[in-house]
């Protein structure tokens, strides 16, 4: 996919949590007061359940549903396999490039290429990048899909959806399914 201007987001975004939704809301309202397109760029599946570090916390198509909430313009959904994963952080940042970000929202602790060698600190030096403060919950704790994933096996499933914040919405369809078959369209 190329394209003229945009405001772009990236990551695994497994589960729509809290912190991904701050980057969400910054990404539309980025691209709106810029009058580009707002671009959500995600991972399938995401790399830690590639790499059979994690089960997901959700499907891919919940996540797309999540995700189209925001009414991003476009989600690119990238096939997370043997070959995406040899791609080294210069060869992610030539894909990027062909988006043209006008600007790049990510959190502290993106990582991107393989054995994670990009940082946010490295797409700073190629875009301008505006790097968010990591979503805390009430005790302080950075909410992650991670630390879901472990409040879920230890049983404390609401602990885990107060993170995830999907509770009135999860099996809400999305808000326009012509943005969802956009979607999956751009996935395959
Ligand atoms: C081109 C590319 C290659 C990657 N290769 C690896 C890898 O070899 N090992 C790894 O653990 N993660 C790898 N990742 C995953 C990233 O470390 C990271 O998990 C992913 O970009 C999602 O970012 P997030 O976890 O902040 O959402 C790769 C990501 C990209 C974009
Ligand atoms: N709590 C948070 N606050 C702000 N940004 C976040 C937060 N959690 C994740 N992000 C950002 O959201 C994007 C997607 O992150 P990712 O999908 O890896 O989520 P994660 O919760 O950190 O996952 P995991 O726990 O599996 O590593 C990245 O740019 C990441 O830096």
């Amino acid at each position: 996919m190329a394209l003229d201007a945009c405001v772009v987001t990236i990551g695994a975004f497994d589960g729509v949590h809290r912190g991904h939704q701050e980057l969400l809301r910054q990404t539309i309202a980025a691209a709106q007061r810029r009058g580009v397109a707002a671009v959500v760029y995600t991972f399938d599946p995401p790399p830690k359940v590639y790499f059979g570090q994690a089960e997901p916390l959700i499907s891919l198509r919940e996540k797309l549903a999540r995700i189209a909430t925001f009414a991003p313009d476009h989600i690119i959904v990238a096939d997370f396999n043997q070959f995406y994963v040899r791609r080294t952080a210069a060869d992610f940042l030539a894909e990027l490039q062909r988006l043209q970000p006008r600007e790049v929202i990510v959190g502290e602790d993106f990582r991107f290429g393989s054995c994670k060698g990009g940082t946010a600190l490295l797409l700073r030096q190629h875009f301008n990048t505006r790097i968010l403060p990591p979503v805390r919950c009430g005790n302080g704790e950075v909410v992650s899909s991670s630390r879901i994933r472990s409040l879920r096996r230890s049983g404390l499933a609401a602990a885990a959806a107060t993170l995830e914040n999907w509770r009135d919405i999860v099996t809400a369809p999305p808000a326009n399914r012509s943005d969802l078959a956009q979607a999956e369209a751009a996935g395959q």
